[in-house]
């Protein structure tokens, strides 16, 4: 039952056009018969229906259905009303036009605790109730008007509800279907209550039980009515004299019958206005008619289809009507009025399989963005990460300090930068002559190749013994002067060089064994291990670092001599200037006997190497690669007279910002002589090549990667949001039906997460696996870079940027009262 108290309602409340559509109505309603509320267009009387049915807010008073008491818009019970109770019939069906007549149905019963059979069931019952059976799989759109409305009363009746709420639901029917549908109302109004909204006098009167006049929002009359007054079909368009006013002319020759409409007391202004002028001739047997130009002759008769019958309209009758009986268990809502996640899941499926057209160019959307901003962040990573390979030359543990004498005396400045250095580099401290060095790789595997060098550049050269075991990807340490380990960092850059020779050494094994030449000194070396310690490096014996940029002079100490050949040399110490020299020289020694008691003037080992003379000892064995072995202090001092004389040198260091601030604080009690410069030339290598990058046109492709990204957002923007508006219709349905917000708001997510699964996670993973491959073909020299980090990234903004931007127009729907989405 429904009680009604003092129902107010504004539109536009406290604005100039407020509109008090309802005012302080109250109304009891029973539980069944067919009640209908009459009045002109603007009475108020779809606002009366859309409260009672929960449809729309209202200001104030009380609407209790049962023992549900509304005082306002109150979303949760509503809904909940709207699910147990209501079943909805509008002028406009609110189908799905896409979708079956089954699916249609069926759908009102997603929300309550049926079997997939059981629902089944109830549809084909309530279809066959209404005669539509044969329709069930057909498409809505492929059905009439009449047919759409049955289907409609289907979808209402399928959950058996107490009251169904019909809006003008003849208002787009012709008078046979709105007979047909009207009988079918008065049939289920036996079983519930049906609250009818209509402008249709005769209809009202034929059918409703009761009927409410309703005028500028206030009841006007509340009356029962009684159908048993048939009712006059005005399709009907033969002409009945019975019921129009007659006058006769009756003359010698003519008997004249003229007949009109009666007055219409309803309808005043359809009486034609002052007097019909006919002349009529009769001439040669045949009649002539003549009139005024405004008046149309129809001549009776079966082609006209408009036949004069001497007898009064036939009216008909209840019995005449087609009625329908149908008897559902009722059922009870579930607890939640949510969709189970099964029914979202198929209501997201279904919502994608029924997208069409639309759906392909959706899909093609999202994957043209995706490809888009793939391509678009690519180009900027590339731009903005530094492939230190291409760039870094320097091992970043190297801190090269340079001494920039100041104007004044040089003895003085060169004093000065001798005891800076005996100060700062202490016998902790590994410091190196700086590096530049360029090993020359022969490979004589073809005869073809045989004169093919290929050179490795662009290295730090690093004392081995800071290399662990760890660091090797294959091969082992060097045990001597004669073996390198090199990083698998110059093996790509290598590589890239695009040489036939560096083509043959494309895996780190293939280096293993390898004989290399220093270009400068011109010792031959073995690779003997490749590591992996993401620096641009060569790791060999100190004084091999040492000799790579100290002339022609090849030295090693008389460590290296006992480490290299343990056996014979183990128990060699130098001391003071003792020497040893190779076999080549040792035997010209012997030879030209230019040697005085032992002693020998060193020539150009005295000019390179700073030493004045040395006494040649003994002889060390050619393939240690040697000119000179010498005292290991004497090598230390040699270093040192070469940093002092360069003014520059590297320090080795895990601490390069601290070495850095170190040597510099230490260079400002020496300001005077000259100016410390400390700095990580891998830094540096790093710094100068942003800077470049940003002079030439890094903001060019900043600019188009920003741009690319924003007009791939704005496409999916608008795509997505056009296709939710589009399908506000859609979501209309769902909430006349009783689909909680949450659900559809849930099912709409779902569908979006599926949709750009299957598109933007492939797009994205393919276009960077091409970009991969395509940017590991050197010769292409396309420069891309795209991480699988970034691919993860990229996949994780689609899909939060998509469910944002495809639920927040739905949401608005799913906010406003339905009966604003029905108007
Ligand atoms: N959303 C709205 N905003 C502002 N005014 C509205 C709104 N809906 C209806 N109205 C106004 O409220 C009044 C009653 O409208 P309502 O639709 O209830 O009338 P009705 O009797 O059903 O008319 P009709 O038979 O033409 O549908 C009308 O003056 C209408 O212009």
């Amino acid at each position: 039952m429904i009680k009604i108290e003092k129902l107010d309602k504004y539109f536009n409340k406290g604005k100039s056009n407020e509109n008090h559509v309802l005012k302080e109505v109250s109304l009891e309603l029973g539980d069944r018969g067919l009640v209908c509320i009459l009045g002109e267009s603007g009475s108020g009387k779809t606002t009366l229906l859309n409260t009672i049915g929960g449809l729309d807010t209202f200001k104030s008073g009380t609407v209790k259905v049962d023992d549900v008491v509304l005082r306002k818009y109150e979303q949760n019970k509503i809904e909940r009303l709207r699910n147990q109770k209501f079943g909805y019939i509008f002028q406009n069906y609110y189908l799905l036009q896409d979708y079956t007549v089954a699916y249609n149905v069926k759908l009102a019963l997603n929300v309550f605790d049926l079997t997939e059979e059981q629902k089944d069931e109830r549809v084909d019952y309530v279809l066959e109730a209404l005669g539509m059976s044969r329709y069930k799989k057909k498409r809505i759109s492929q059905l009439s008007g009449g047919q759409q409305q049955r289907v409609s009363i289907a979808r209402a009746l399928v959950k058996s509800p107490e009251i169904i709420l019909a809006d003008e639901p003849t208002g787009n029917l012709d008078e046979e279907n709105t007979l047909k549908t009207m009988s079918i109302l008065k049939s289920i109004s036996k079983e519930c209550l049906v609250i009818l909204v209509s402008h249709e006098k005769a209809i009202a009167k034929f059918f409703a039980d009761r009927i409410i006049e309703i005028k500028d929002g206030e009841i006007k009359r509340d009356y029962a009515n009684d159908p048993s007054g048939g009712y006059q079909k005005i399709d009907d368009s033969d002409i009945y004299l019975k019921d129009m006013e007659r006058q006769r002319v009756e003359e010698d020759f003519i008997d004249l019958s003229l007949y009109r409409e009666k007055f219409h007391r309803d309808d005043p202004e359809g009486q034609p206005d002052g007097k019909l002028h006919i002349n009529l001739a009769w001439k040669d047997g045949k009649l002539y008619i003549q009139t005024e130009d405004n008046v149309e002759l129809v001549l009776t008769g079966e082609e006209s289809g408009c036949v004069m019958r001497d007898a009064s309209r036939p009216k008909l009758d209840q019995s005449q009507m087609e009625e329908i009986s149908y008897h559902l268990p009722k059922l009870k809502a579930g607890r939640s009025m949510g969709l189970p996640v099964g029914q979202i899941w198929k209501l997201a499926c279904e919502n994608i399989r029924m997208l069409g057209k639309k759906h392909r160019f959706i899909v093609g959307i999202l994957l043209a963005t995706s490809v888009l901003l793939v391509l678009a962040l690519a180009d900027f990573m590339m731009q903005h990460d530094i492939n230190k390979q291409e760039v870094v030359t320097q091992d970043s543990h190297y801190v090269t300090v340079q001494l920039e004498p100041a104007n004044g005396d040089d003895s003085e400045v060169s004093k000065a930068v001798e005891k800076y250095c005996q100060e700062t580099l202490t016998s902790d401290i590994k410091y190196n002559a700086l590096q530049q060095g360029t090993l020359n790789l022969s490979y004589d595997g073809f005869r073809q190749l045989k004169q093919v060098n290929a050179k490795i550049d662009n290295f730090s050269a690093v004392d081995y013994s800071e290399l662990k075991e760890e660091d090797l990807v294959c091969g082992r340490l060097p045990k001597n002067r004669k073996e390198l380990v090199i990083d698998k960092w110059l093996l790509s850059t290598f590589q890239k060089s695009g040489s036939v020779v560096a083509s043959l050494y494309n895996k780190e094994e293939s280096l293993l064994g390898l004989k290399v030449i220093t270009t400068i000194s011109n010792l031959e070396l073995e690779i003997v291990g490749v590591s992996d310690t993401g620096e641009p490096s060569v790791y060999v014996s100190p004084y091999v670092a040492f000799g790579m940029n100290y002339g022609d002079k090849k030295i090693m100490s008389d460590e290296e001599l006992r480490q290299t050949y343990p056996e014979e040399y183990g128990d060699v110490k130098l001391k003071g200037n003792q020497i040893l020299v190779d076999e080549n020289q040792y035997q010209d020694y012997e030879h030209q006997k230019r040697w005085q008691s032992g002693e020998m003037i060193t020539g150009q080992a005295e000019q390179k190497l700073g030493l004045d003379t040395c006494k040649i000892v003994g002889k060390c064995p050619l393939d240690s690669g040697a000119e000179y072995v010498i005292p290991k202090d004497k090598c230390e001092e040699i270093r040192m007279a070469y940093v002092v004389n360069a003014k520059q040198f590297q320090v080795y260091t895990d601490d390069v910002e601290g070495t850095i601030a170190c040597f510099e604080k230490k260079g400002k009690d020496y300001k005077d002589y000259f100016k410390v410069r400390a700095q990580s030339n891998a830094q540096l290598q790093i710094e100068e090549y942003q800077k470049e990058q940003k002079e030439s046109g890094l903001n060019a492709g900043y600019i188009v990667t920003i741009a690319v990204a924003v007009l791939s957002l704005i496409m999916i923007y608008f795509t997505i949001k056009s296709n939710a508006m589009a399908r506000s219709e859609e979501l209309t349905v769902y909430r006349l039906i009783g689909i909680s917000p949450g659900s559809i708001l849930k099912a709409y997510m779902l569908e979006m997460v599926m949709m750009t699964a299957y598109t933007c996670i492939p797009a994205i993973l393919i276009t960077s696996g091409v970009i991969k491959f395509i940017t590991s073909i050197p010769s292409l020299e396309i420069y891309l870079l795209f991480p699988w980090w970034m691919a993860a990234l990229l996949i994780l903004a689609m899909f939060t940027v998509n469910i944002i931007v495809s639920i927040l127009p739905v949401r608005k729907i799913l906010h406003t009262p339905p009966a604003q989405l029905v108007q």
